[in-house]
């Protein structure tokens, strides 16, 4: 067994205490949420086997007694279609400069495709931050397959590194770690010990609520759905139940339908599911009041985007 990492403060640190920020890019789907998940060590960013779940910088925190790692988990780097995937990107490219360290994952079981090529050109600019190459997911390829697709990811772009990982079976994540800790600053750390996320506890509550969403309805509508938690509150005279007031917004009214289900029927079970994870994550007892409203073409909306969170 291993001891516990002793708790740090912010701005104290021993010698030679190394701080600092990391992202991970890569195209839909390749696994970047769950490898942060993998290296924080709970669940803070949603996964789904569906591209394009990630919305947000949602950060992590790994401590360890040497050092603090900050992960910044961006949404995946895609060619924009809609007004939405371009304000993803500049979110992703300003990402891209402020951190000390960037991961690129390819996944181990699919070839090196157009986009993962797009991306590597993209990082090729961003010139002063380090780069290290992640292959994915190598529980799902044979040792010559994952051997292979090393030798593919070195013939892309120049990297600083590259490693293999699997966070399904949480193969080689310390090396990641390591590795990335490598790359930034020596400094005192950033957060106080025990911290794992610095994302508002609302936007983490409207992340469960969508989760719950797509799970019913994510064939038919994967990307039109936006929450926001209005608001959170205990409720009066009760110090064990916490009042969360929360808006879905749909493009269309047929959409509303296909949500709220026959005689109401999917959204009573949204509600169940998105209660529970949410009791999980604030260890609590919750009411949730989920109203669902029509914010029609939302993601081409630029007034419509900045009302949901998201910013030029
Ligand atoms: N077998 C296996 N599956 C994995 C591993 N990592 C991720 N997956 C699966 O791959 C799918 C996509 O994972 P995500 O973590 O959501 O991928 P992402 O890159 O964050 O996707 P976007 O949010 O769309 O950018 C999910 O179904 C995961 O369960 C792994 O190490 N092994």
């Amino acid at each position: 067994m291993t001891a516990p990492p002793q708790p740090t403060l912010p701005g104290e640190a021993p010698p030679g205490f190394r701080a600092g920020f990391a992202c991970f890019v890569g195209r839909p789907n390749v696994g970047k949420s769950t490898l942060m998940n993998a290296l924080v060590g709970t669940k803070v960013a949603i996964t789904s086997s569906k591209p394009q779940t990630t919305r947000r910088a949602i950060r992590g925190i790994v401590h360890r007694p040497d050092a603090q790692l900050v992960i910044v988990d961006t949404p995946g780097l895609h060619r924009p279609r809609t007004l939405l995937g371009e304000r993803l990107d500049s979110l992703v490219l300003s990402t891209l400069t402020e951190v000390d360290v960037i991961g690129f994952c390819v996944p181990a079981d699919e070839p090196i495709g157009k986009g993962d090529r797009f991306i590597a050109e993209k990082l090729a600019a961003v010139k002063k931050t380090p780069v290290l190459a992640i292959v994915t997911k190598t529980d799902l390829a044979s040792r010559e397959q994952v051997a292979a697709q090393l030798l593919a990811v070195s013939q892309l772009a120049e990297f600083a590194e590259i490693v293999p990982v699997s966070a399904q079976r949480g193969e080689q994540l310390d090396v990641l770690t390591g590795l990335l800790v490598d790359r930034l600053p020596e400094g005192p750390p950033l957060y106080a010990g025990g911290e794992l996320t610095d994302e508002p506890e609302q936007v983490l509550v409207a992340e469960l609520i969508r989760e719950a969403v797509l799970e019913g309805v994510r064939d038919e509508l994967p990307h039109s759905i936006a929450v926001v938690v209005e608001e959170m509150a205990p409720r009066e005279g009760r110090d064990d139940l916490l009042d969360v007031y929360a808006h879905m917004f749909v493009e269309r009214p047929s959409q509303k339908a296909i949500v709220i289900g026959h005689r109401g029927e999917r959204l009573k079970e949204v509600g169940t599911r998105a209660r529970k994870q949410i009791e999980a994550l604030l260890g609590t007892r919750i009411y949730l009041d989920l109203r669902i409203k029509v914010a029609k073409d939302w993601q081409r909306d630029p007034k419509q985007l900045r009302r949901l969170g998201f910013y030029d």
